[in-house]
């Protein structure tokens, strides 16, 4: 690992004890039955060790988009052409995206980056981080240099970072790349062992025999290239893509900075899986917003240990089911702040009632 990976790998700190601890005596002040507000309770507990904040604050919320090309694309593993990948990234530069009209309703910010578009997209507002155009085709090779796959870790941290400086207190992982689910579950399988039918789902959507072609490109990438599995950095250079390693960093990124990360479905999955691996103790600072309906994502969930907040069938990425549950999260957070205590409401706790 580079000396500034490691940097930054050092600087994730465990969750703090003492805003759990104050958060939980707090939930049991108010007005409902201890523990009734379920998993809204735990999520709650979550945020306040990842902030440190007894009280969780977490109104400016951002969705990063991060957007790149894949090689493997010529070996036919997607149900649409590569050139969807800038096309949709200037929708989403437009405000027309899904994830544009769901971050619109939950008061997020969209902040798209260009890690590795093979086209020229420029726009007033995109982050150009671009680092290649797009990945090799790892069936034949490796997808980049190890050098390329730290930049974009590195990046990927960095825009945590500034928009931390900037007042964002919570991320959701969102990306953008025909082909992307092919390289995370090449990902997935390097990390894990498991075989590619576990991983290999139909992605925008591929048929019989395109899910048939994905299987076999993610198998042959596994043969040609032999990612070592206890390095998470030769994986990502080798079969993954530079949206995935800069989200990695990502989450690297905010958990240096204990902010919470929303992850979304099964590309943000592996993406996290990769960064549990430079840093485990990166994962207290993950949340699962949805399980998507990629066929791998429940898996790579299983394995990250991490419980979904909804389950919709979604499997569009960009960061939209991570944008739905912010919904969720700012309820739970709104509750330590609004609601009223048993004693400030004048309302029995029910300590007083006689055993039967
Ligand atoms: O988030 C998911 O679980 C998800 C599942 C299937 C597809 N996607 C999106 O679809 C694109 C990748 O699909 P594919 O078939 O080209 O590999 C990419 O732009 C992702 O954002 C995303
Ligand atoms: C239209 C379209 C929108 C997307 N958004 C994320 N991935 C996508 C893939 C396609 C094909």
């Amino acid at each position: 690992m580079n000396e500034a990976l490691e940097r930054l790998v050092h600087s994730i700190a465990l969750p703090d004890e003492e805003a759990m601890r104050l958060a939980a005596a707090h939930l049991d002040q108010l007005t409902k039955p201890p523990g009734s507000l379920g998993k809204l309770e735990s999520l709650t507990i979550r945020a306040a060790g990842i902030t440190g904040q007894p009280k969780p604050e977490l109104s400016r919320k951002a969705v990063v988009v991060m957007a790149a090309d894949h090689g493997v694309c010529e070996e036919g593993v997607s149900a649409y052409p590569a050139e969807v990948t800038p096309q949709m990234l200037l929708n989403m530069l437009a405000g027309g995206a899904a994830v544009n009209v769901f971050a619109r309703q939950a008061g997020a910010d969209v902040i798209c980056v260009d890690m590795g578009v093979n086209a020229d997209v420029s726009h007033p507002s995109l982050l150009s981080r671009k680092i290649r155009k797009g990945t090799a085709n790892m069936a034949k090779g490796p997808a980049m240099t190890r050098e390329e796959a730290e930049k974009a870790i590195l990046l990927g941290a960095a825009i945590a970072d500034e928009a931390c400086d900037q007042g964002i207190q919570l991320f959701v992982t969102g990306e953008l790349g025909i082909g992307n689910t092919t390289a995370s579950a090449a990902v997935a399988c390097a990390l894990t062992g498991l075989e590619p039918s576990l991983l290999v789902g139909r992605g925008t959507g591929v048929d019989n025999e395109g899910l048939n072609r994905k299987t076999a490109a993610v198998q042959q990438a596994l043969s040609v290239n032999q990612p070592n599995r206890e390095d998470a950095i030769d994986v990502l250079m080798k079969v993954g893509g530079l949206e995935i390693a800069g989200m990695a960093g990502l989450i690297l990124g905010a958990a240096a900075r204990r902010c919470p990360v929303v992850l979304d479905g099964f590309i943000s999955g592996a993406a996290a899986l990769a960064a549990s691996r430079l840093c485990p103790a990166s994962l207290d600072y993950m949340l699962a917003s949805h399980v998507s309906g990629e066929k791998g994502h429940v898996v790579l969930l299983e394995i990250l240990g991490l419980e979904p907040m909804l389950q919709l069938d979604m499997r569009l990425g960009e960061g939209t089911g991570g944008v739905l549950s912010l919904h969720l999260l700012d309820s739970a957070c709104a509750v330590m702040h609004e609601m009223a205590t048993f004693a400030s409401a004048g309302v029995s706790d029910g300590t007083g009632v006689p055993e039967v």
